[in-house]
């Protein structure tokens, strides 16, 4: 299934491109970053079943990336790491998001011709980081690009909640607060940024079984501070937030407790799991540390999915 990342513009002169894609024509990039959930907690379950939370949510700069070039007929193609963890089916979420943004504008009248989209991906499925989320987002701002859509920002955002409730904040691709089962959110206009290092074990967690199996599904919201200060502080703050699904995680799963541990055996001076799990995020005081940790980690878990990284900035569009 793997083959070599397409490249960041155009397939260009001497490279073969797909049949029935013009070689010359500018194949549109968009990233689909990781989003962490620098602290989840599970406030309530609603009557359909799904749980209410409160999550503060940030994205680091370790990506998928969604390609799309104009074609005679639609083409959806798989390549990077993790390409063979998913099936090329229509099930996909990046098929769903091209899907539901031509419909939308079919009822528009606004043009949306075949495109030829390749998904590079190099997040590890089904780990907490919401790669499928950002997936989806990344497609409906590629495709939005490519097909020049005129749309509102709501009724963008209205496309992206009909494809998942982690949808919405993966389109804003900012630090956020999320309510309600996750759709609801606020951006953060300050927010700092942190040298994390991620770790999954690798073993894919059934988010719905997590949430089936919690203790106690009605726990206090998060306790925002006015603001944010120096590293320690911010870690501080952060120490007195928690993952409410973090403990029966893992209980179903050993290896996410081995990830936080690695993560404080290696410096980090917070460590916790992201979304459902498995993967775990560390704090570093900069970016040398980080790198160090990543790398022992790397050493020490042949197997595993270890990146060090840096989180977005509240105050700028797109990643650092
Ligand atoms: C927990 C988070 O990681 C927080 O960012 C995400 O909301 C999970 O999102 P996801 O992996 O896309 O999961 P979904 O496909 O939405 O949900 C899978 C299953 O988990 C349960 N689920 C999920 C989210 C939620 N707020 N309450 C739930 O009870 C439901 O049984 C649902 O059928
Ligand atoms: N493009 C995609 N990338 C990843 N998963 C996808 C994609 N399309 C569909 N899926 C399906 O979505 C499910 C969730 O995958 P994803 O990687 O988004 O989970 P996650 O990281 O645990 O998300 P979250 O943090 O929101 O719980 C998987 O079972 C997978 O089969």
């Amino acid at each position: 299934m793997s083959r070599q990342a397409a490249p960041e513009t155009n397939a260009g002169a001497g490279r073969a491109s797909p049949a029935g894609v013009d070689p010359l024509v500018r194949a549109v990039v968009e990233r689909a970053p990781a989003k962490i959930n620098l602290a989840l907690h599970v406030t309530g379950r609603r009557a359909d079943g799904r749980h209410s939370l409160e999550s503060l949510v940030t994205f680091a700069n370790v990506v998928d990336r969604v390609h799309v070039v104009a074609a005679e007929r639609d083409r959806f193609e798989l390549c990077g790491p993790y390409a063979s963890a998913l099936a090329n089916d229509p099930g996909n979420l990046v098929l769903a998001a091209r899907d539901r943004l031509r419909e939308a504008l079919r009822t528009l009248d606004q043009p949306a011709p075949p495109v030829a989209i390749t998904l590079e991906k190099n997040l590890p499925v089904a780990s907490g980081i919401g790669g499928g989320s950002a997936d989806a987002a990344a497609t409906l701002r590629a495709l939005a690009r490519s097909w020049s859509v005129h749309m509102s920002d709501a009724e963008m955002a209205d496309i992206a909640a009909g494809l998942g409730a982690d949808v919405p904040m993966c389109l804003a691709t900012r630090p956020l607060v999320a309510t309600g089962v996750g759709e609801r959110i606020r951006i953060l206009s300050e927010f700092p940024s942190f040298d994390m290092v991620l770790v999954t074990p690798d073993r894919p967690v059934s988010t719905a079984e997590i949430f089936s199996n919690l203790d106690r599904r009605e726990n206090a919201g998060l306790t925002l501070p006015p603001r944010w200060s120096a590293f320690t502080n911010n870690c501080a703050i952060l120490a007195a937030m928690r993952n409410d699904l973090e403990a029966t995680a893992a209980d179903a799963e050993p290896a996410i407790g081995e990830a936080r541990s690695d993560l404080t055996d290696a410096g980090a001076r917070l460590a916790r799991m992201s979304g459902s799990g498995a993967t775990c995020f560390g704090l570093f005081t900069d970016a040398a540390t980080a790198q160090a940790a990543a790398l022992s980690i790397r050493r020490r878990r042949p197997g595993w999915f270890v990146a060090d990284c840096r989180s977005v900035y509240a105050n700028a569009r797109g990643l650092p």
